[in-house]
């Protein structure tokens, strides 16, 4: 099985399992003399951890950071950077029905037809609590592009029908409310919709929308290693992401060239600016100094307890209700991945971008 690395400059490699000893991360090639301690991982980690609300899955883990390499007296050494959460609470027995019929809508049939069984404990690999090693990395990507000048916000945009209204943002709001929406109001909707979903035993789906500011113009390289491609590929890859949009996005569609274009203006200090930002601060798969708009829409959580149809390992149809404890709404825990994997490709960037004109290559070793 391959597939668990991550990036060109800065690689990541996430390991473990649901319902095995631990979850965790090699980071290989962040650069040495950061000032990183494991409290600037955990603040990442406990905006995902499980058990933040009655809106969240009921597992409780407290997600504690273990750093194991790569930081001597509080900085990082250049060396591979190794981070680990012990799982603490699985009730595997929980699962012990789920090892012989498949869930509709999680990844338990496909895993068996590829690799022949399946560690059936929980998700196992393809369980959420893998995000654990992308969080864990995306805290540490986040603290360099910090000192480079680059801020990432994500926020809930939508759950189930409740979209949030953009004239009353708050960001402020997003740590009062259990589903990291900026506005009250709509965060009051969602809550009255989910709690609606939850005593008919079933889930949500939603939107996350991430706000990249600050990333210089240029950064990206053309064709396969495009900023815009690599985002969708590092969103995609988070479980249960069905569409990924950036800037206009899907309305883009609708739209035409005359309003779909940004048209550039100078302003008053000479600098080229954008009347309006519909590319979402990407064209040609690069970077134009405005704001990175991205946006992810999740799928409801596929472990519902309703009743539903499936097919167990002997080929008989049956009727299950799932145990185990699930996650209602994945949405407002996938907030804090949205943002983590966002900053791990535009770091990556970054950090190719420095060999991009023989000025900054030569700058680099006559500062040597
Ligand atoms: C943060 C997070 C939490 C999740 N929580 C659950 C959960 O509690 N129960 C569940 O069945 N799926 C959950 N999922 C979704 C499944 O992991 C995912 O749907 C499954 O791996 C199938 O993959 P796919 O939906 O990408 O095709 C979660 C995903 C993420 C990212
Ligand atoms: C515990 C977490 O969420 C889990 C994500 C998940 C899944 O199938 O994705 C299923 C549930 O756990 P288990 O693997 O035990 O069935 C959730 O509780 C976590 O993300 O930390």
């Amino acid at each position: 099985m391959y597939g668990s690395t991550f990036g060109n400059i800065l690689k990541i490699s996430t390991w473990g399992e649901s319902h095995g000893a631990g979850i965790g991360v090699v980071i290989d090639g962040c650069p040495a003399g950061l000032l990183l301690s494991a409290e600037d991982i955990q603040a990442y980690l406990d905006r995902r951890k499980p058990g933040q609300s009655r809106f969240t899955t009921q597992r409780k883990e407290a997600d504690e950071v273990e750093i194991l390499s790569g930081i001597f007296e509080g900085k990082t050494t250049g060396t591979p950077i190794s981070l680990m959460v012990r799982n603490t609470d699985q009730r595997s027995h929980d699962y012990s029905e789920i090892a012989n019929y498949y869930r509709p809508g999680h990844a338990d049939r496909n895993y068996d037809i590829k690799y022949g069984f399946r560690d059936y404990r929980g998700g196992g690999r393809s369980s959420g609590r893998e995000t654990i090693g992308r969080v864990a990395a995306g805290a540490v990507a986040a603290k360099i592009l910090a000192e480079l000048g680059v801020e990432i916000t994500a926020y809930t945009l939508s759950i189930g029908p409740v979209t949030i209204d953009k004239s009353r943002f708050d960001k402020e709001e997003m740590g009062r409310n259990a589903l990291y929406m900026p506005d009250a109001e709509a965060a009051k909707k969602a809550q009255a919709y989910l709690e609606g979903c939850m005593k008919e035993k079933n889930s949500s789906g939603g939107m996350v929308e991430c706000v990249i500011k600050g990333v210089p113009a240029g950064i990206g390289e053309p064709a396969f290693e495009k900023l815009d491609a690599n985002l969708a590929k590092a969103v995609f890859s988070i479980g249960a992401v069905k569409s990924f949009e950036v800037g206009a996005g899907i309305a883009a569609a609708s739209s035409d060239g005359l309003h779909n274009n940004d048209a550039y203006r100078m302003d008053e200090e000479g600098n080229v600016k954008k009347k309006t930002n519909h590319s979402g601060g990407i064209t040609g798969g690069i970077s134009d100094g405005a704001p990175i708009l991205i946006r992810a829409a999740f799928k409801p959580t596929p472990s519902v307890a309703a009743v539903q149809e499936t097919v167990n390992r002997q080929g008989e149809n049956i009727e299950i209700s799932i145990k185990g404890r699930h996650d209602p709404i994945i949405v407002p825990r996938a907030v804090v991945v949205v943002e983590s994997m966002a900053a791990l490709v535009v770091l990556d960037a970054m950090l190719g971008s420095m060999t991009t004109r023989m000025d900054a290559v030569k700058g680099f070793f006559k500062n040597l």
